[in-house]
């Protein structure tokens, strides 16, 4: 579809020999104007001629609207469907003419003013023949010899004098503009009115005329007195003598085109007015024929009317199908655009929702994290745990263990308490008294404390508490019944066994001398030695002066010398005697008042000895270089203790409290006194 001023030109365009039919959309009329034509200019070639106006223009239903009142796509959709209408209406034209031997084309051209695209058309290829209606079909009437279409009038104005156009109307030629040959263009030369057609002739000289016009005029005067003639005749031969009028009036010309005449076709009897001319001269069979074809041209008519009526109830269909597409389209625009803001929404929600999916993953990220952490401290805790059972369970098993020993060792208890409570029944008697006494010598003087009350007065063991570690256990210091006592802790019993452990004790714990260390107790079970506790330290510590302790006066050590001197007489004039064997100035103690006192006197007893292990062999491998100086080497020889190893003992003592000037305050000589004793 071209744009507006665009010819668009299909098929025949041969001007010399085409007669061009403009072609309006009243159907009707361009019917009834194609058939005169087709009588009139038989076995001329036919071109249609039509011009299309804006959509903006258009009729629409029963009024016009302006395109800017329409959607944009509603008027696309209306043009293309009224473009297709008339296109078909033209086709159908098109076909009917090939159907009756016509060679045929057609040419159009979009413009707002028809009668001003008729002119252009005219103009640009130069036509030369133009049939058109001359009125529509209301205004035309029998007593009008004008032409009364504006259309019509201004082509007849305005169209290129070269051009002769023949008005028609109702089947009728009701105006002729001929050629206007040396005469002012577009000048209107009526040749022809209805009233000047009856009876006599088609074509009328004007005064200005010029010959060939007349000529033209004459033979077709001619044509129609023959025509008139064989009127009766068949029509193939009114066809014959058409065409005879045709060739004739092509010889007259002399230049051999064939100049169209309306009465070239020998069908003028069918039509309208070539019954009327008829109707001038009634003869008989003739206007008995005459009145038969005007009947069935009324019929034709009527039909004609009917048919205009259905393509009008056909276009009014088309009309209320466009505006129905039209309405479709507004829906689907509307609809497009709630779809459109409905994407706009999703497209919105959509959004938001990608962020909050961004968002909890990456919360997701970190809470995977942060699982992965506590799953890493959940194995390490469990490897703790799995530990901690472990240790658990051993320490479980100990104090199992403890508790058995613990309850067997209160059963031993319990048992000697009976024994012993039988046994002092039994000695129960006449001699009592003086068995009294003798039991008082013998019996045990000191206390038995349990392994409970020793942790508990040593604060657990607690390593502060510790005084000092020998060659046969630790000492520690601890309350006891709220007394200061030292604990010895002995070294497993070996093969000595409770009772013998507690008869040694015994032994020891009624050798009492004021300058002898008093045994206040023992525990059994856990082989303890409870000894008063002396707060000045040792003979040794006071020579070395630890503890930034002053000097020993000269008569101090002369005290403590002769306090040795009575306990060492007392221990070997005991009953059996009783030898130290370990006798050294870490074993000579001193109190508060600095009275001195021997510890560990005669302990060698309760030391376990086997077969290969005796105090000696123990005493010597574990003797300190720096105190092997006290040891009696005929010991050191034999390995056996007598009273001579404590005299040899007592010797060196004296010899390092009395020959060394630490006595007047020189602490760091003590070490080298011991030394220089070594020669
Ligand atoms: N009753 C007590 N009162 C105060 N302190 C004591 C008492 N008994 C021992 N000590 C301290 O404990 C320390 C260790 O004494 P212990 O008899 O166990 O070992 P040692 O005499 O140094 O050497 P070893 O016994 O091996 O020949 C002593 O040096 C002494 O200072």
């Amino acid at each position: 579809m071209g744009g507006e001023g665009e010819i668009e030109a299909e098929g025949l365009l041969d001007v010399e020999n085409t007669i061009f039919v403009a072609v309006g959309k009243n159907v009707k009329e361009s019917k009834s104007t194609l058939l005169w034509t087709l009588h009139s200019f038989a076995g001329k070639k036919i071109c249609l001629l039509h011009v299309r106006q804006p959509a903006h223009l258009v009729t629409l239903v029963d009024g016009k609207f302006s395109a800017s009142k329409l959607k944009q796509a509603a008027v696309k959709a209306y043009q293309a469907l009224e473009w297709q209408t008339t296109h078909k209406l033209l086709n159908q034209y098109l076909l009917m003419l090939a159907q009756v031997g016509v060679q045929a084309g057609k040419v159009s051209i979009e413009m707002e003013n028809v009668e001003k695209g008729i002119i252009q058309i005219i103009a640009q290829y130069g036509i030369r023949w133009l049939v058109m209606g001359g009125a529509a079909d209301k205004r035309y009437s029998k007593e009008l010899s004008n032409l009364k279409s504006k259309k019509a009038i201004f082509v007849s104005q305005q169209a290129p004098v070269s051009c002769h156009i023949w008005f028609a109307c109702k089947g009728c030629l009701i105006h002729t503009r001929s050629v206007n040959i040396g005469s002012n263009e577009g000048s209107i030369v009526a040749l022809s009115s209805p009233k000047s057609t009856r009876g006599t002739t088609l074509l009328q000289s004007s005064a200005d005329a010029d010959e060939d016009a007349d000529e033209l005029e004459g033979i077709s005067r001619k044509f129609s007195s023959q025509c008139l003639v064989h009127s009766t005749r068949s029509k193939d031969k009114m066809v014959d003598t058409s065409r005879s009028a045709v060739l004739l009036m092509d010889e007259l010309r002399g230049d051999g085109s064939s100049l169209p005449s309306p009465l070239e076709s020998g069908d003028c009897l069918h039509h309208p007015s070539s019954v009327l001319l008829l109707e001038e001269k009634p003869q008989g069979r003739a206007t008995h024929e005459i009145y038969d074809k005007l009947e069935h041209a009324m019929l034709d008519a009527e039909n004609s009317k009917e048919k205009g009526f259905g393509e009008s109830v056909r276009q009014r269909k088309a009309e209320e199908d466009a505006m129905e597409a039209i309405h479709r389209a507004e829906a689907s625009e509307s609809l497009c655009m709630k779809e459109i803001n409905e994407r706009k929404e999703m497209e919105a929600l959509l959004g938001r929702q990608k962020q909050e999916l961004e968002s909890m993953k990456n919360q997701h990220d970190k809470i995977i994290k942060e699982l992965q952490i506590v799953q890493d401290q959940k194995l390490v805790l469990e490897g703790q745990m799995k530990e901690s059972c472990c240790v658990k369970e051993e320490l479980e098993e100990k104090i199992i263990q403890a508790v058995k020993l613990l309850v067997s060792f209160k059963e031993k208890r319990d048992e000697l308490k009976i024994e012993h409570d039988n046994a002092i029944r039994e000695i129960n008697g006449p001699r009592k008294f003086v068995e009294e006494d003798a039991a008082s010598v013998c019996r045990p003087h000191f206390f038995a404390f349990s392994f409970w009350e020793i942790n508990e007065a040593t604060q657990n063991f607690d390593p502060s508490w510790k005084i000092g570690d020998g060659r046969f256990g630790s000492v520690y210091k601890g309350f006891l019944r709220h007394v200061k006592v030292a604990i010895k802790m002995l070294p497993s019993r070996g093969s000595q066994g409770h009772m013998e452990f507690e008869r040694e004790a015994g032994f020891f714990s009624r050798v009492r001398h004021p300058n002898i260390v008093t045994l206040i107790g023992i525990c059994p079970e856990s082989r303890s030695l409870i000894f008063e506790y002396l707060e000045n330290g040792s003979l040794e510590d006071r020579l070395a002066c630890r503890g930034k302790a002053p000097p020993l006066p000269w008569q101090t050590r002369t005290k403590i010398a002769i306090e040795i001197c009575s306990a060492l007489i007392f221990l070997h004039s005991y009953n059996p005697c009783i030898v130290h064997g370990n006798l050294k100035p870490t074993k000579v103690l001193l109190d508060a008042n600095c009275v001195s006192k021997l510890s560990d006197s005669g302990i060698y007893h309760l030391i376990p000895q086997d077969e290969n292990t005796t105090y000696a062999t123990t005493l010597c491998n574990k003797t300190d270089p720096e105190f092997s100086v006290y040891m009696d080497p005929e010991f050191l020889e034999t390995g056996e203790l007598t009273v001579e190893s404590d005299v040899y003992a007592f010797g060196i003592i004296l010899l390092a409290t009395f020959n060394w000037e630490t006595s007047i305050g020189d602490s760091e000589g003590c070490e080298m006194c011991t030394r220089k004793w070594e020669f």
